[in-house]
């Protein structure tokens, strides 16, 4: 089972990682992978013909063993330089381009991705997630924009060129991904409109306004065109709500003597009260607020009924059962100890459910230009809601020469258009609990996890392991490869059940014990699936219109689970009819000796 993470959670905290780049002056060929589509020209000149750009695996990557072992199977190595030369020849851009994005691809790769990538080795086109093409597409322009500023002018349009074609394929991505988003119009936004001004006067640059989304509370709209590289946002430091802001205050004095308490459990307790104080420097922050948030921590008893059967309904009453037992370490003790510091009126179990549903959903962490990584309140950047093909991908790194937090654009936004961030990279059960909400369109990371024993058994020398500790699904419909062997299911776990059952075995193959293992391994899966499609029970949809809020998410989250499990389901059967198919042959073969 998936292990729970109830720390304050982080609403992103993804921090500009790319590859070490290099521009590499000139003289050098063209990479033979590009030579079938801009000719046989390998020769080696010594002129300034010819400019490139290093794709580079850090050594530092979590996953670099893996993210090697997948490139070389491409036919690269973890530092590919890619030689660029103008050519004449017809579709010299765009055979660079996917050597460029094959390899930023598969360096930009996160956890689940690469868990997932892996039965995809054969195929020559790849596209692993939104989030990832957007990463790669990027890393590849942030690498000509470190050549073009060292570049001769020879090389210039060369450069210029390429970076047109990333920024159309940018444009072309969000173009035919971005959810089409319904204002309310009815809805007034005085409130988010002050605090603006307020951000405004202590130093806010915004191209952005506030507005009611359907389904999805405010959103933040552009007021113009933007395009990639563009700031559609920047919040000075002096604004942010982190720990520094609290440790002058009575309360942190008190707090601070408490053994093992972290500065989110303090600042936390600070909004609270501050959330009242009249007087407070985030009064129009705190009162731009929502009054409540309707997250998974305060799912009422039918909803979380109608969770029966799936593990979100554990991850929820593990997270108010912790949340319970931090409140009730800390109060009634600190309001009959310091009733000045801590009126009880302010420090009920609701409003320390609010509080924490206020940091679980809207905290970011943030790293700071001293290096230090703070869960902090960021007023105004607090109205950006999350997509699956976000405009701003990183945004957790204070900016030391201007001292604000910038909010860069990955794609264009255009105007009367939502921009949207990433929070994470989060199943929907992640989300649900602690954002209450359900992502538009199919969520690469909603998993299923699988509680199985991960641990690799002794096996053949001769068969690859895959290292893999954990097993998950997903909807097989992201999957390309249905063939045999393959079945639009995760290789890590096929190969993991495969070893299982006979260590020994020669797998893949179309020899009968091969075939007869293969057979088991999907009836097994099939099993459990089956099973827990059973346990979940049958959902009424018809229902749902009449449900309140809650009810509705469980229910549209067991649909999701439903989906996914069906998938895997189904899957199962088709590679079982394969094999079957090929067992008859086996068998027939033998008969007709
Ligand atoms: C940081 S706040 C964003 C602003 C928020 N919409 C508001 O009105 O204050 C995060 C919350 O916004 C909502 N949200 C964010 N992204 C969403 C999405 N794609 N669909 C629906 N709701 C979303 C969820 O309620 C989430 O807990």
């Amino acid at each position: 089972m998936r292990g729970q993470r109830f720390k304050l959670a982080t609403f992103c905290a993804s921090l500009l990682s790319l590859a070490p780049s290099h521009f590499l002056p000139l003289k050098f060929l063209l990479l033979a992978l590009l030579a079938a589509s801009v000719g046989r020209e390998r020769r080696i000149m010594d002129t300034d013909e010819e400019c490139s750009i290093v794709l580079e695996l850090p050594e530092t990557d979590p996953f670099f063993d893996k993210k090697k072992k997948l490139l070389r199977s491409k036919g690269f190595s973890p530092k590919e330089r890619i030689y660029l030369r103008s050519s004449s020849k017809p579709g010299w851009m765009s055979a660079t381009v996917e050597v460029l994005l094959q390899i930023a691809r598969i360096i930009q790769l996160n956890e689940v991705e690469l868990y997932f990538a892996e039965d995809d080795v054969c195929m020559s086109m790849e596209f692993y997630s939104l989030r990832n093409e957007l990463e790669a597409l990027n890393s590849i322009v942030l690498l000509i924009d470190i050549s073009l500023s060292s570049c001769s002018d020879l090389h210039t349009n060369i450069l210029q060129g390429l970076r047109q074609t990333i920024l159309d394929l940018i444009s072309d991505l969000g173009d035919k991904n971005s959810v089409k988003v319904v204002v309310e119009k009815d809805h007034s936004c005085n409130q988010e409109e002050r605090l603006i001004e307020w951000g405004e006067s202590n130093g806010v640059k915004t191209e952005l306004k506030i507005a009611y989304i359907e389904g999805a509370g405010r959103g933040a709209i552009a007021r113009k065109d933007l395009k990639v590289g563009d700031i559609a946002l920047e919040i000075p430091v002096s604004i942010i709500i982190s720990e520094e802001l609290i440790q002058e205050t009575e309360m942190y004095g008190v707090l601070k003597e408490i053994d093992g308490i972290s500065s989110e459990t303090i600042l936390l307790l600070w909004s609270m009260k501050e959330k009242y104080n009249s007087d407070s420097k985030f009064k129009i922050y705190f009162d731009a607020l929502p009054e409540k948030f309707n997250t998974g921590l305060s799912f009422s008893i039918q909803a979380i009924t109608v969770l029966d059967g799936t593990l979100l309904l554990e991850e929820i009453m593990q997270a108010r059962q912790h949340l319970h037992a931090q409140y009730d370490e800390l109060f009634p003790a600190l309001c009959n100890t310091f009733p000045d510091i801590f009126p009880p009126e302010l420090y009920t179990w609701e409003k320390f459910l609010w509080a924490c549903e206020l940091w679980y959903s809207n905290s970011m962490k943030i790293k700071y230009s001293d290096g230090k990584l703070k869960t902090c309140l960021i007023p105004i950047a607090g109205f950006l809601n999350h997509s699956l093909c976000p405009h701003v991908l990183h945004y957790g790194q204070v900016d030391p020469a201007k001292n604000s937090l910038k909010f860069r654009l990955s794609r264009p936004c255009r105007s009367g258009e939502e921009c949207c961030l990433s929070y994470g990279n989060f199943s929907s059960s992640h989300l649900i609990t602690f954002y209450g909400f359900l992502p538009q369109g199919d969520n690469p990371y909603d998993v299923i996890p699988l509680d199985i024993d991960g641990t690799d058994v002794d096996s053949n020398e001769d068969i690859p392991r895959s290292n893999w500790t954990s097993h998950m699904v997903r909807g097989t419909w992201l999957s390309r490869d249905h063939k045999i062997f393959y079945y639009g299911l995760p290789s890590p776990l096929l190969d993991h059940l495969r070893r299982c059952r006979s260590p020994m075995l020669r797998t893949k193959t179309f020899l009968q014990e091969s075939l007869e293992n293969e057979l088991e391994v999907l009836e097994n899966l099939k099993d459990i699936f089956d099973e827990m499609m059973g346990n979940m029970g049958e959902i009424d949809l018809d229902d749902r219109e009449n449900c309140y809020w809650d009810e509705k998410l469980a229910m549209d989250f067991k649909n999701t689970q439903r989906r996914i499990a069906h998938s895997v389901s189904t899957s199962c059967l088709a590679g079982m009819d394969m094999l079957k198919n090929e067992l008859y042959k086996c068998m027939a073969e033998d008969i007709l000796g």
